[in-house]
């Protein structure tokens, strides 16, 4: 890996690969043939004279399995030098979601698969280091050296969104604990790769309105939630789930990883906090939820967190739902 001067490294060709992350599940393609023919991985392929990147991501995911993409966002970059000398760039895509059935064709299979059943073991050896990140919601950087499909070795650099919050929480004087874990995308899964039991596990929901005013609801992961009655009690009126891409943009974090610490996110003020009230009675001491990413799990004290939302400007309504 030394050898390689990855600076001035230069791809023979350029390509794209695209995930389409939707309801839990991503839309991936057994390729039927070319390069990696007979692996698990997601549409994609070379980009044609003129192409961007992007262009090439939608154009190849149509080809390969009959639908168009949409909300597409550039998420990292790939670099495989073969031992034979040639080199592949590969710029990584996700889209929110897609236009039409994926349907089999000449070139590929497509499976719809659950984002905690992804099958490494069927896909190039690098997707394991960076997939798992990317849908956490870091932006990556891998470079790798593979001698035909053998990978020989793998140099990863990630971004981890949650720098800022840390540096923050520091600044407050607020000591958390961090653990880190599979990325977990439901309350079943996060209950069971957990460590802390000293207090209440969250359950987050990113809401909107018909007027486009937004919420963010933090209550305890066991409490079920009834979006009329919720709607009722913050006199909200009709509440329904805010997009993907609204959630990315007031919140600065992906479907799965909603966190009550994304309100550092929202610098203009336009989501009002919503707390359960039986997360702050007495007794509660530590309070556990994602730090912007759902691969690991803080524990901040309770007093802690209402210091914390202090600090951003937020002024959140305390729901006593066993009224
Ligand atoms: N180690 C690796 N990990 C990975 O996830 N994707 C890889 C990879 N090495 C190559 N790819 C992907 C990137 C790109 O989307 C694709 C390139 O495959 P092909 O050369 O078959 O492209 P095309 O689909 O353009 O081929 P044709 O349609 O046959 O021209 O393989």
């Amino acid at each position: 890996m030394s050898e390689i001067d990855w600076a001035s490294w230069t791809p023979t060709e350029v390509s794209a690969l695209l995930f389409v992350v939707r309801g839990g599940q991503v839309l991936l393609i057994r390729k039927k043939r070319g390069l990696g023919a007979g692996k698990i991985n997601a549409p994609g392929g070379r980009l044609e004279p003129g192409e961007t990147p992007a262009d090439a991501a939608v154009r190849e995911t149509r080809e390969e399995v009959g639908v168009v993409p949409s909300a597409v966002r550039e998420r990292g970059e790939l670099r495989f030098q073969f031992t034979d000398g040639y080199k592949l760039q590969c710029f990584v895509f996700s889209a929110d979601d897609c236009e039409g059935e994926p349907v089999e064709t000449d070139e590929a299979l497509p499976i719809w698969t659950r984002l905690n059943a992804i099958p490494y073991d069927e896909m190039w050896a690098d997707d394991r280091e960076w997939l798992p990140l990317m849908l956490s919601g870091r932006r990556f950087f891998a470079c790798s050296i593979f001698d035909g499909e053998r990978m020989v070795d793998l140099s990863l650099d990630v971004q981890d969104p949650a720098e800022p919050l840390f540096e923050h929480l520091r600044a407050l004087g607020i000591a958390t604990e961090t653990v880190s874990h599979p990325p977990v995308f439901t309350v079943d899964e996060a209950k069971q790769h957990r460590a802390q039991h000293d207090g209440p596990h969250v359950k987050n929901l990113f809401l909107r309105n018909k007027k486009g005013a937004m919420w963010l609801v933090t209550v305890h992961e066991d409490r079920p939630i009834d979006l009329r009655d919720l709607g009722k009690r913050l006199g909200a009126g009709n509440l329904s789930f805010g997009s993907p891409e609204r959630l990315r943009t007031y919140l600065g974090v992906e479907p799965g990883s909603v966190t009550p610490l994304a309100i550092l996110n929202d610098r203009d003020r336009v989501v009002t906090m919503a707390l359960d009230a039986s997360l702050f009675r007495d007794g509660v001491s530590n309070i556990h939820c994602h730090p912007l990413t759902n691969d690991r799990t803080t524990s901040i004290g309770s007093a802690d967190l209402l210091r914390f939302v202090a600090s951003t400007g937020h002024d959140p309504v305390l729901v006593d739902f066993d009224v």
